[in-house]
């Protein structure tokens, strides 16, 4: 079998165009949906994926701050600057990059984020209305995960979904989404002992490890549906994903490619939480 590749690329710019018309419609109520980057020192990947936020914005009509910080910013004056976001009338989400300098305390972070403005989900009101299906900020990653299931017309319902990697923002939130979808879940990590036999069972694969080229054909069955969530330079030092694209897309059924899968449907899935964060400030 030759896998369908799943273009995230595509996916997201038709999505983007149902968005910049709620844009639109948003701004003739008065209301320019703004959203709130914060970056702490310069990490190059940082870099990268903050500048596509920013581009993405512009595009849909959409305002963008960048609060550009230095490395040895205090945790107290990015909490400050944070509660300020929170107060400022013109921004209707804040996303603080992820990861931090050791100094500062991520978790903190998150939670001086005001739910209502934290368009990234992490925040703990928000995860927690995730996990009982309240309405709330989905986590981009995972959000975009499911609507490209979703988009290609891929059922969820009853099939055996296993997520390998467990992170806070990638990992928990993609199982607890399909859960909720009614897939039967079974969470892989680094302590997972015989990984092949579950991973070997998934109709649906999700892979956010952070190892190049880690999932190779023999971990997979014929015909899955294979999400590569990793963001990893080869030795060549070119872009590839956690999963082995040129073995994996001759046994698989669908999978999607590193560039131009996952990435692209995670900044629209901010840019959906943002026009939502700004359409429901009109109602407070
Ligand atoms: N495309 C996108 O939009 C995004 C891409 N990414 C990318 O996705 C990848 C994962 O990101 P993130 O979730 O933040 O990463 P983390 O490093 O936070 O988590 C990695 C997870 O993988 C598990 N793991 C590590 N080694 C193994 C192994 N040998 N076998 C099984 N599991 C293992 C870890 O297990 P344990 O918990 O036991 O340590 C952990 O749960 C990265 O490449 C990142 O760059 C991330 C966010 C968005
Ligand atoms: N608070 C916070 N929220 C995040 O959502 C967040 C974060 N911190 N820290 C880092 C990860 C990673 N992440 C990506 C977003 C887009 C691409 C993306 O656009 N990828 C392109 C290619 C990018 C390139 O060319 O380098 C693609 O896959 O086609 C990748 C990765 C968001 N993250
Ligand atoms: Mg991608």
């Amino acid at each position: 079998m030759t896998a369908e590749i799943i273009s995230g690329k595509e996916i997201a710019a038709k999505k983007r165009l149902e968005l910049a018309k709620e844009v639109e419609k948003l701004k003739a109520q008065g209301i320019t949906p703004g959203l709130a980057v914060i970056l702490v020192g310069d990490n190059h990947a940082s870099k990268t994926y903050v500048r596509n936020k920013q581009k993405a914005c512009h595009e849909l009509g959409m305002y963008s701050l960048l609060v550009e910080l230095p490395e040895e910013v205090s945790e107290e004056e990015l909490l400050k600057k944070i509660d300020e976001l929170n107060n400022d009338p013109v921004i209707h989400g804040i996303l603080v990059q992820l990861p931090l300098p050791k100094h500062i305390d991520e978790k903190k972070v998150i939670d001086t984020i005001s739910p209502t403005k934290d368009v990234d989900g992490f925040h703990p009101v928000n995860i927690g209305k995730m996990m009982t299906g309240e309405n709330g900020f989905l986590p981009c990653t995972p959000f975009g995960i499911i609507v490209m299931l979703e988009d290609t017309g891929i059922s969820v319902a009853g099939k055996h979904a296993v997520v390998v990697g467990r992170s806070n923002i990638v990992g928990k939130p993609v199982g607890q989404l399909l859960l909720n979808r009614h897939a039967t879940v079974t969470y892989c990590h680094s302590k997972t002992e015989n990984l092949k036999h579950y991973t070997q069972t998934a109709d649906i694969l999700v892979v956010a490890v952070g190892i190049a080229n880690f999932i190779k054909a023999d971990h997979i069955k014929e015909g899955a549906v294979v999400i590569d969530v990793g963001m990893n330079r080869n030795e060549a030092g070119k872009l590839c994903g956690d999963v082995d694209f040129e073995e994996v897309s001759k046994k698989a059924g669908y999978i999607t490619p590193v560039p131009n899968g996952v990435g692209p449907m995670t900044i629209t899935m901010l840019m959906y939480n943002t026009v939502k964060a700004a359409a429901e400030s009109i109602n407070r």
